[in-house]
């Protein structure tokens, strides 16, 4: 039985397997192997506690679901409550990695990316859950999660991180309605700001949108992890812990012969790929809005996730329920920027896109083998903002990479425009140090790389 998040998705253009094969030369990609790990500790406590979280939460909703659907929907409560308690056994006690069944758009691709694996490893030995590269192995829960929706009608639709998700957006509207107070003051007296100014509030708004990347919900095993106080006083005290700081080529990159505010700005085109919905997505909004603001862009594209995806990523469910719930607020200048929010979508000044290859587990250099259509689409941008950890991983190939490399090298072929990674350390995994000083944080944090509480503004 296919779900309707299967069957309605657009057609887009996905070729199998291709390049992905010689993409693993090179580096050795992060592995579970080796307890003491952060990987080991993902796959052995994180995402058993994610799961439970869901089972609970299926559980939770049992009355909705009889209320929607009556004893069918019990029935599926039921249903999805034994595919999932199965998945956590499965992956509690390191069974094969099995391929989808669910007929999807992508379960083609899924699977033979896990004979791919197969292949990997050699002597006819199968992926498993603690024998598997640890973003393949990440991935997969959540397509596996959404598989055992799909197999349970006529719940399927239900998006199990909906609840966590809504409550860590209401958890954080005091500092949400500190930014949107902010942005409003700042149009205000635009009209009066030198270009230094404009610069300096475009530089605040990143780092916001940077700090924001700490309230994911998956790094806290699905626990409310949301921004309670306005960041804006904080910004710079937290300066000091951003390693890497692209902020002038982001400036020069979007100002390059224009006249920093003049109404006449040229078609430019900022892309940005989403990472979490709640409190990261309005700092995201905040900045794309400043963006055609400032007249540093005319449009700004949005790039969102297919299904349910690491707990807090955007949907687009996420992404209109968030704008919906800034119009009926009764705060002024939150609802100003949903209604401002609104008409640029309607303006079409801001564009949603989907594409389930934001939901593969591949490296993005392989992305223009695998999802043409998209590399095709970001190459029309004029400069590609990367939002969070696991693209950031996606974009180094989960590679254990010297810290000094170059990020330009780490990202190998994936070159579709210029782009930046704003990103807070959530996994073992940083190119593009200055030498040394890795070696000085691994002295004196051991956790400095997967605690959230370092970022960076990396340019390409
Ligand atoms: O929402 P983000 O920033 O992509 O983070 C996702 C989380 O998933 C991981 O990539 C793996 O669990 C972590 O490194 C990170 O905490
Ligand atoms: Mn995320």
């Amino acid at each position: 039985m296919r779900s309707e998040r299967c069957r309605k998705r657009p057609s887009q253009v996905y070729c199998v397997l291709g390049s992905a094969r010689s993409s693993a030369i090179g580096r050795s990609v992060l592995s579970i192997i080796g307890a003491g790990s952060f990987a080991y500790y993902t796959v052995k406590d994180r995402l058993p506690q994610i799961l439970t979280k869901v089972i609970d939460t299926i559980h939770r909703n049992k009355k909705k679901f009889f209320e929607e659907y009556g004893k069918e929907g019990v029935e599926a409560e039921k249903k999805a409550i034994s595919i999932f308690s199965k998945l956590r056994n499965e992956m509690q006690t390191n069974k094969p990695i099995l391929p989808l069944t669910d007929n999807c758009q992508d379960t083609d691709i899924w699977n033979q990316y896990l004979d791919y694996q197969k292949t990997l490893l050699g002597n006819g030995e199968d992926p498993s859950w603690f024998r598997s590269p640890w973003l393949y192995v990440e991935c997969y829960l959540y397509r596996r999660i959404q598989e055992g929706m799909s197999f349970s009608p006529p719940i399927s639709e239900y998006d199990v991180f909906r609840d966590v998700k809504n409550e860590s957006f209401f958890q954080s509207q005091q500092a949400m309605m500190a930014l949107c107070t902010h942005l409003q003051e700042l149009k205000k007296t635009i009209a009066s700001l030198s270009k230094e100014q404009r610069q300096e509030e475009f530089y605040r708004l990143l780092q916001v949108s940077l700090w924001g990347n700490k309230c994911d919900l998956s790094i806290s095993g699905g626990q409310d992890n949301s921004q309670k106080s306005s960041i804006l006083a904080s910004l710079e005290s937290l300066k000091s812990f951003i390693l890497v700081n692209n902020m002038d080529s982001l400036w020069n990159t979007l100002t390059k012969g224009k006249d920093v505010g003049s109404e006449n700005a040229l078609k430019t085109r900022v892309d940005i790929v989403l990472d979490n919905a709640g409190f990261e997505l309005v700092t995201d909004f905040i900045l794309a809005d400043a963006i055609l603001f400032f007249n540093l862009a005319t449009e700004v594209h949005f790039h969102g996730k297919c299904i349910p995806w690491f707990v807090s990523d955007t949907t687009k469910h996420d992404f209109d329920w968030t704008i919906q719930q800034f119009l009926a607020v009764n705060h002024k200048w939150m609802s100003k920027c949903g209604q401002t929010w609104k008409e640029n979508l309607k303006k079409g000044s801001w564009v949603y896109h989907e594409n389930l290859f934001w939901t593969l587990p591949h490296e993005f250099w392989s992305m223009e083998k695998i999802a043409p259509d998209l590399y095709t689409e970001l190459k029309k941008s004029d400069l590609i903002f990367f939002k969070g950890d696991l693209n950031y991983r996606k974009l180094t190939g989960d590679r254990k990479w010297d810290f000094t490399v170059p990020f330009s090298q780490a990202l190998k072929t994936f070159h579709p425009a210029p782009l930046c990674s704003i990103r807070t350390l959530k996994a073992d995994i940083q190119v593009g140090l200055q030498a040394g000083i890795g070696e000085r944080l691994s002295a004196s944090d051991a956790n400095w790389m997967v605690s959230g509480k370092y970022g960076v503004i990396q340019f390409s």
